[in-house]
């Protein structure tokens, strides 16, 4: 398959973590996310034809022009725009599920400017995505941006022709670094494809046990055959492959490994070649046929197997399975009139098959509802429920306006079932947090405020980090600071440590880095808010944001606006960012500033710079207190003043690291938690009573706040002093090599495990040594580790 790494309209707002620093590491980039392999190009017959070169020119300018405007907004698409202008060409498409269809122009015999009727519906191979431009023809595997299309529809009219190459349209020119880490990489692919062994080859015991390790002693031989999964043994790993491109050859795999922990319970890690973000491998594609109109899709492969055995449907896995549904799939899911998403058997599978189906066109999709009766498909599988009758029971995800208590019941019970997962992603860095708001959930707006340059910006950015790193999709609209420096600032977050002193170090931690869900605006300074909101909705598509940070409101606003109504329009944005986070199922978390208050006085809600709109429309209220002190800088803390998921609110003390920039609380902090109006931390959930919003609302009357300064005076400049010395540094400032048992540096470097659910350290030493047991074992004494390349390492338990 050939991509065009021109970057779409709407997108040319946001960038990936990856491509914000040097030039050297954007060559990385392009190697891992820009043109997949097989490399396509031009062929020297292209080449040939005088016609196609005004083309190419023209293409490599246009590429010129896409990254100088990286910076500046740009109108996006829709689909209006994009029927108007196919119909002044004269291409004739129709409409599909989220996609429109056309004959494409680079097959010779459906040209687009003539006959394509004659070709019938069926001869619509081009994929037009309706919301970005996006195109694919599924014939040749030509993709490309709506710029791109329109380029190319131009240049057909001017040269009076009716047909192009397939390898028209040029990416960039590869770097001999380039060509060289994706040659290393596609090696690797070969190299662990050729190394595994089928099911069928392997004794019936073995493959017995194998099965069991991964919950799969239901999947026959056969079924592992014809999806082509096998057995890598050295690191006990199940190997899907990924066949695509035009010679359906290999492109890559995922491979899912089981490991055991110290209780003895199973944990199950993945890891793809190429790396996620280039990995578009819908696994059970080769399998389906072109006139099948129905699929199941699933969250992860093994479930995959567990429905085509058990109802002989076609049946596809997301390749990012709950996280996110890249819309360059979309038009291989075209030709089915129905899809019935079974991503999981818990609320995080329910909720993302809701927001997929979205993109898929809600009238075909239909979704199964997680519950005690109805597991993810293999579990099913295993306990022997009846996976087509599952199916049968699914529910048509078209939105209805008027509901009745009936149809909401089974949602009622969903949410009373699974407190802990409708309570949202925890975080890991401030349990404090997770005790007053009981975790992150979509959909929810959150207002933070806090005195000016008491460190909102290292604040947020932290605990953004923090839920990113657990996979929550991100997206930052940073307006007072350029990308560079807030990407610094997270680097140091994730690292811990102050990579300026051991910037060999930076090439490892970069690496990690640019794997998280990670997006950042383009924007700086003033900006329009519907061009905002419109790079927001953009990315919720491409990306499936779940988190937006907006730093900071007044930035966005600009000067100019504040000799008109500065708080009628303050209000407008904040009521958008709230009708956005409602309807795109995304947090949003928005920074504003506080007005100028008394430097000794606490901030209350009614600080929040503006009206009374922002605590009213916000879900959540958080403010950064600061303690001013004369001598040492202020001791900050930070106080939830709103929390309406269930009315706890509380403040406790933040301790700042000044070498990684974390706020991550010191382990006595954590008994230091306040619940404001005699909140018991511990009190079981269903002793709290009701209306805690009020009584978050009284703390903030002066006689509290004058009792909590009181609390603060103790902390005088040599006792503030005393007691950083006394509490020993949290998780948050200890680097690796502080660990316990950690082998010596001149053993390599150490990082964490690559496989994010692993709390092991990897080892990283010098060369490929196939295996090397002792030296190279994990301080916990729990895993041997193997080294297969340079960047990758696998786990296996010893
Ligand atoms: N608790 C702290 N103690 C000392 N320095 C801090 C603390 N928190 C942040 N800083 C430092 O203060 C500087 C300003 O921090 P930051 O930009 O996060 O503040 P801010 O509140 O977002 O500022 P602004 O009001 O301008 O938006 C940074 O250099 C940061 O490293």
């Amino acid at each position: 398959m050939w991509r065009f790494s021109s970057l779409t309209r709407g997108t040319s707002c946001l960038l990936p973590f990856r491509k914000a620093p040097a030039l050297r590491h954007f060559s990385v980039f392009l190697v891992r996310h820009g043109p997949v392999w097989p490399p396509v190009r031009a062929s020297p017959a292209c080449l040939h034809l005088p016609r196609i070169t005004v083309l190419l020119s023209f293409c490599r300018s246009f590429k010129k022009n896409a990254k100088s405007t990286l910076d500046f907004p740009v109108t996006p698409i829709t689909v209006t725009d994009i029927k108007q202008y196919l119909r002044s060409k004269e291409i004739p498409f129709h409409d599909g599920f989220s996609c429109l269809h056309a004959p494409s122009f680079f097959l010779e015999h459906t040209g687009a400017q003539g006959g394509s009727e004659a070709a019938g519906r069926d001869g619509f191979t081009l994929f037009i995505d309706k919301t970005t431009g996006q195109f694919l023809c599924k014939e040749t595997l030509v993709e490309g941006s709506w710029e791109d299309l329109q380029d190319c529809v131009e240049v057909m009219q001017k040269e009076g022709c009716s047909y192009l190459s397939p390898d028209v349209l040029l990416g960039y020119p590869e770097s001999p670094e380039e060509q060289e880490v994706k040659e290393m990489e596609l090696r690797e692919v070969q190299r662990i494809w050729s190394a595994s062994v089928s099911f069928s080859d392997l004794p019936d015991e073995e493959a017995q046990l194998v099965k069991t390790m991964f919950r799969m002693d239901s999947i026959s031989n056969a079924t592992l055959k014809r999806f082509g999964v096998r057995f890598f043994k050295p690191t006990k790993s199940l190997v899907f492959p990924w066949f695509g491109g035009r010679d359906s050859g290999l492109r890559g795999l995922k491979l899912l490994t089981a490991s055991c922990d110290k209780d003895g319970a199973v944990s199950y890690a993945d890891a793809t070649l190429p790396r996620p973000s280039a990995y578009h491998n819908l696994f059970g594609l080769p399998l389906v046929g072109r006139k099948d109109s129905e699929v199941v899709l699933t969250g992860r492969e093994t479930d995959a197997l567990a429905v085509s055995q058990a109802t002989g449907l076609p049946c596809l896995t997301l390749p990012r399975g709950v996280s996110s549904l890249p819309p360059v799939l979309l038009p291989y899911l075209e030709q089915f009139k129905r899809v019935t998403l079974w991503l999981g058997g818990d609320i995080n599978s329910w909720e993302a098959s809701k927001i997929f189906s979205r993109k898929l066109g809600l009238k075909r999709c239909s979704l199964v509802r997680p519950g005690e009766q109805q597991p993810c498909p293999s579990e099913a599988l295993e306990s022997g429920r009846s996976l087509s009758r599952i199916l049968k029971a699914s529910i048509s995800a078209a939105h209805k306006s008027i509901v009745s208590f009936r149809q909401l019941r089974d949602d009622v019970y969903g949410e009373l079932a699974n407190r802990e997962q409708v309570a949202g992603v925890k975080w890991g860095r401030f349990p404090e947090l997770n005790k007053i708001l009981k975790g992150h959930r979509k959909g929810e707006l959150t207002v933070f405020t806090g005195p000016t340059g008491s460190g909102k910006t290292t604040f947020i950015s932290e605990c953004a980090l923090d839920l990113c790193v657990q996979g929550v999709n991100t997206l930052w609209g940073s307006f007072e600071i350029n990308n560079v420096r807030l990407a610094k600032i997270m680097l140091t977050q994730f690292s811990m440590q102050r990579l300026e002193d051991d910037l060999e170090q930076y090439d490892a931690w970069a690496d990690k880095f640019e794997d998280l869900p990670l997006y950042f605006m383009t924007f700086h300074g003033q900006q329009n808010l519907k061009t905002v909101l419109d790079t927001m909705h953009h990315a919720a598509y491409l990306y499936d944001i779940s988190h937006v940070v907006i730093d900071n409101l007044q930035f966005m606003m600009g000067q100019e606006n504040q000799s008109v109504d500065k708080f009628a329009i303050q209000d407008h944005m904040i009521g958008a960012f709230r009708k956005f986070a409602t309807h795109s199922s995304c947090h949003v978390t928005l920074i504003i500033h506080p007005r100028k208050e008394e430097d000794d006085k606490d901030l209350q809600t009614a600080s929040i710079f503006g009206t009374a709109k922002a605590s009213q429309e916000a879900d959540n209220v958080l403010i950064l207190q600061e303690k001013k002190l004369v001598t040492v800088p202020g001791r900050r803390s930070l106080q939830v003043a709103k929390n309406r998921f269930d009315g706890d609110v509380g403040v406790f003390p933040l301790e700042f690291n000044k070498s990684s920039l974390t706020f991550s609380a010191p382990l006595k902090a954590k008994n230091k938690l306040r619940k404001v109006k005699g909140d018991k931390p511990d009190a079981p959930e269903s002793e709290e009573k009701p209306a805690k919003v009020e009584k978050a609302e009284k703390v903030e009357k002066p006689a509290k706040v004058e009792k909590v300064e009181k609390a603060e005076k103790v902390e005088k400049p040599a006792k503030v002093e005393k007691v950083e010395k006394a509490e020993k540094p949290a998780r948050a400032t200890k680097t690796p090599k502080a660990e316990k048992g950690m082998p010596s540096r001149r053993q390599g470097s150490l990082r964490p495990c690559v496989l994010q659910s692993h709390v092991h350290w990897e080892l990283h030493c010098s060369v490929g040594a196939s295996r090397s047991r002792g030296a190279n074992t994990c301080p916990c004494r729990q895993m041997a580790i193997f080294r297969f390349k340079p960047r990758l390492i696998f786990h296996s338990t010893v």
